[in-house]
């Protein structure tokens, strides 16, 4: 069991200051980024942070820069007091749970905040407007107007259905890297693409963070832990074991030779249409370029994304046939 509760910082600028004084003592800081409602797989990620570094930032934020309207921001699941008890039930301690109330400038349409489907400039709600590709953020009414995109990276798999996701996601990320200044970030492969654009912003724009990539942690029948599973029924929850299950048939069949993508993608995609799920893709793409293959050939990644009812379920499994 931890020791000490984490310290609670909410201000960005105490956050900044708490980063650099322990930095000034020698401090290796490892900071894992969240939105809460935290699990096993956050656990692990953690878990990983502490080998890599002295002291442990959590951050918590829903950002609405990566939903869009139609998204679950309003409804996304928390818990600050369990998350709270499941870091102390860890057997080392968090240093910092860094929860900002806000990390945009709303100016002076702070007031928007409340209200969402508002536009910022008070300007008239008109059909082409509400057409425009907009996050929560642009609907609420922002200053921001800053924003980083991996441009190829962001394109494919859940850029195709979410196509201001990414760009939500690295923006948020890199106010977080230089809010907490962090030497090594964590970041879960479930998220797959999600943590290959991470890496390659860190690389790009010669952030000085290690961005460390940890393993997908499941439920003992396979399912891959997310907050969003809390949102299925038990009768959804057993038709979306059907993404795992296929995903490792897919894997042992390139095992043994079977290496055309569209014949293993089929595999899957019928395998969760008969469990009732609706694909949203099955994609087999080069692990680093996350570009489509037509055979196994390098390593690779087998990605998904299905529904079950309303809820949107994401998972992959890596293929690298020259590892034997
Ligand atoms: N099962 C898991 N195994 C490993 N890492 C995970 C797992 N689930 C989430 N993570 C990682 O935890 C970090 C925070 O993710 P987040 O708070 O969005 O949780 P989540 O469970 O992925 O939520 P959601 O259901 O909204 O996708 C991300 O880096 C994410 O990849
Ligand atoms: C990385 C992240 C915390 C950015 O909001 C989020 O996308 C998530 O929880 O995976
Ligand atoms: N786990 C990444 C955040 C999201 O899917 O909204």
């Amino acid at each position: 069991m931890a020791v000490r509760e984490p310290t609670i910082i909410k201000d960005k600028e105490q956050m900044r200051r708490w980063s650099r004084t322990v930095r000034a003592e020698g401090k290796i800081i490892g900071l894992v980024p969240t939105m809460g409602y935290l699990h096993k797989g956050h656990l692990s990620l953690i878990n990983e942070a502490h080998k890599h570094a002295h002291l442990i930032v959590v951050s918590i934020y829903v950002n609405p820069g990566q939903f869009s309207p139609s998204e679950d921001f309003a409804t996304y699941p928390s818990d600050f007091d369990g998350d709270i008890q499941k870091l102390m039930s860890l057997p080392f301690d968090v240093d910092v749970v860094f929860c900002p109330h806000d990390l945009y400038d709303y100016g002076t349409n702070s007031m928007l905040l409340e209200s969402s489907n508002s536009w910022s400039d008070g300007g008239e709600e008109t059909e082409e407007r509400r057409g425009k590709m907009v996050s929560c953020l642009e609907d609420r009414g922002i200053l921001h107007q800053t924003w980083v995109r991996a441009e190829k990276l962001e394109n494919g798999l859940c850029g195709k259905s979410r196509p201001l996701f990414f760009r939500g996601v690295a923006t948020v990320v890199a106010k977080l890297f230089n809010i907490v200044e962090p030497d090594v970030a964590l970041f879960g492969k479930k998220d797959y693409q999600q943590w290959r654009i991470i890496r390659r912003m860190a690389r790009d724009l010669d952030f000085a963070v290690e961005i460390i990539g940890s393993k997908i942690v499941r439920e003992d029948d396979g399912l891959a832990m997310s907050s969003r599973n809390v949102y299925l029924s038990p009768e959804e929850r057993k038709k979306a074991l059907s993404i795992n299950r296929s995903l490792s048939e897919a894997k042992s069949a390139a095992e043994k030779g079977k290496i055309i993508c569209k014949e293993l993608r089929s595999l899957v995609i019928e395998a969760i249409q008969e469990s009732g799920g609706r694909v949203d893709y099955a994609e087999i793409v080069d692990q680093e370029s996350l570009e489509a293959m037509e055979e196994i050939k390098r390593p690779a990644v087998f990605c998904v994304a299905a529904w079950f009812g309303k809820t949107r379920l994401i998972d992959n499994v890596e293929i690298d046939l020259s590892q034997g």
